[in-house]
């Protein structure tokens, strides 16, 4: 089954329409032989609307990253029903910072761009605008060994954004960072998804991480994942991911969130 796309709806229907919708979606991985192997994902409905910030968390092969892959459309023989309400397809950022190393942070930015043949005067204001929204204006002719982890990463986001799509898709883009480089760069990603509400699924294993970024917090069970809670996050935005853990709600969240891991039920 291949994932559904659609052209963007009127604006007028663009208040809180669902960008993304996943309704019962089972995905199992076969050996060659054709027997079942692994059960990743199973009977998983979630949806997303337009501009929103979800994020996922569960323990270790939950189906986390299956369940990107599914809305990518880099998943084949699934079951259920998959629809992006987008007219492009998703944009990727993945926890490898997955620069190229022969090409400046510039045209590692560019690169979406160039490979689709916009012209070079286009490009090179598209990246311009990046530059300055991921902090990367000094680094602009840097390559990437001259980079910290951190900035590689933002430059991944940065090219993630070239094209302007719809849909942001996130698989753990900053758990291979410490945590104070990780902190930083959530705070980066919130002023950046605030100046593009992007709607963004964003993975992650960190429970406090998942409560600073989102509006909504999916909670997966152990594989086969299945969904078990649905949490609103409440804090108000734009937010401080500092001044956010004074908040006792943060901490009420987090043990909420925890118990949830250690003893999944059913919703
Ligand atoms: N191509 C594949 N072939 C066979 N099994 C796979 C394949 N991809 C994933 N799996 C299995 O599906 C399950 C879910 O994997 P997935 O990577 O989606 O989990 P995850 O929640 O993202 O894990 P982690 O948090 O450790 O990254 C795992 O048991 C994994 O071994």
């Amino acid at each position: 089954m291949a994932v559904a796309l659609e052209s963007a709806r009127p604006a007028a229907a663009a208040v809180a329409r669902p960008m993304i919708e996943v309704d019962r979606l089972t995905k199992a991985f076969y050996d060659s032989e054709g027997d079942r192997v692994t059960v990743a994902v199973s009977d998983f409905s979630f949806s997303v609307a337009q501009g929103e910030f979800v994020c996922i968390v569960g323990p270790s092969g939950c189906g986390k990253t299956t369940v990107l892959r599914v809305l990518a459309d880099l998943e084949q023989q699934l079951s259920g029903d998959v629809k992006l309400h987008s007219a492009m397809p998703p944009a990727m950022v993945f926890q490898e910072a997955s620069v190229l190393p022969w090409l400046t942070v510039s045209e590692n930015i560019a690169l979406p761009l160039s490979l689709k043949g916009v012209p070079r005067a286009q490009q090179d204001a598209r990246v311009g605008e990046l530059l300055a929204l991921t902090g990367l204006g000094d680094f602009a002719r840097a390559r990437p060994h001259q980079l910290s982890g951190g900035m590689k990463q933002r430059v991944s986001v940065a090219r993630a954004l070239a094209e302007d799509r719809e849909i942001l898709l996130m698989d753990e883009p900053f758990g291979a960072l410490d945590e104070q480089t990780r902190l930083v760069l959530q705070q980066e990603l919130l002023r950046i998804w605030g100046a593009t509400r992007k709607t963004v699924v964003f993975i992650t294993h960190s429970v406090d991480e998942a409560l600073t970024l989102a509006d909504r917090v999916l909670v997966m069970s152990p594989r086969p994942g299945r969904l078990v809670a649905e949490l609103t996050v409440p804090f108000e935005r734009p937010r401080d991911v500092v001044e956010m853990r004074r908040d006792k709600r943060f901490w009420d969240m987090t043990y909420e969130v925890w118990n949830l891991l250690a003893a999944p039920g059913e919703v």
